[in-house]
């Protein structure tokens, strides 16, 4: 068990079961996508540690920018998509593969898939970490999955609980 400010977790997911999994996803991609050069979008800042992982077990050659939006505040969602992207790559016409951690209640991924559908890419996929199919709200078609996991707070290998818990290597959930 781990305290962060006031709640505690309980360990969820391991490093290595992570790890695996993540590898598995890299080389579905690396599949996927062979003979193309796809950009991979990551959304900060969340999907920090995923993305570093999951571009390490990609073998075809892939760009890497990244997206700033928010929207948690604790434990809940506001409601509200806060952007503070300023993007500074070509996406005409090319594969992009947005990567997060989590889709929860999918109004994040919904808001980023208009706004990348706008500039005009070749294909735009999702690869998410972490989805939970219980809280979905916002419905949105996810194309790579870590792990499905039920309706409850989590944290860590870059999800956090206001602001900390992102640089546990493994994942925990709210006790
Ligand atoms: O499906 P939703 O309910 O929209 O939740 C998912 C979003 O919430 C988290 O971001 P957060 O707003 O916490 O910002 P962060 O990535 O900086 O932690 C996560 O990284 C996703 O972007
Ligand atoms: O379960 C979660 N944990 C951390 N950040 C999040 N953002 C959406 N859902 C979560």
């Amino acid at each position: 068990m781990i305290q962060i400010k006031d709640k505690e977790f309980i360990s969820y997911i391991s490093e290595e079961m992570l790890l695996q999994r993540v590898r598995e996803m890299g080389g579905k991609i690396s599949r996927d996508f062979e003979g193309q050069s796809p950009v991979l979008l990551g959304v900060l800042n969340g999907s920090f540690m995923f993305l570093a992982d999951l571009a390490k077990s990609i073998s075809i050659p892939v760009e890497i920018c990244f997206l700033k939006i928010s929207s948690y505040q604790g434990t809940n969602s506001t409601g509200k998509v806060k952007d503070m992207s300023s993007l500074d790559i070509d996406l005409k016409d090319r594969p992009a593969i947005i990567v997060e951690d989590i889709v929860d209640t999918g109004l994040s991924m919904n808001y980023l898939l208009g706004k990348i559908k706008k500039l005009g890419p070749k294909s735009v996929s999702i690869a998410t970490l972490l989805t939970k199919p219980d809280a979905l709200q916002h419905p949105v078609k996810v194309d790579y999955v870590g792990f499905e996991i039920p309706n409850k707070f989590v944290v860590g290998y870059g999800l956090d609980y206001d602001g900390y818990g992102r640089n546990l290597p493994a994942i925990y959930q709210l006790k």
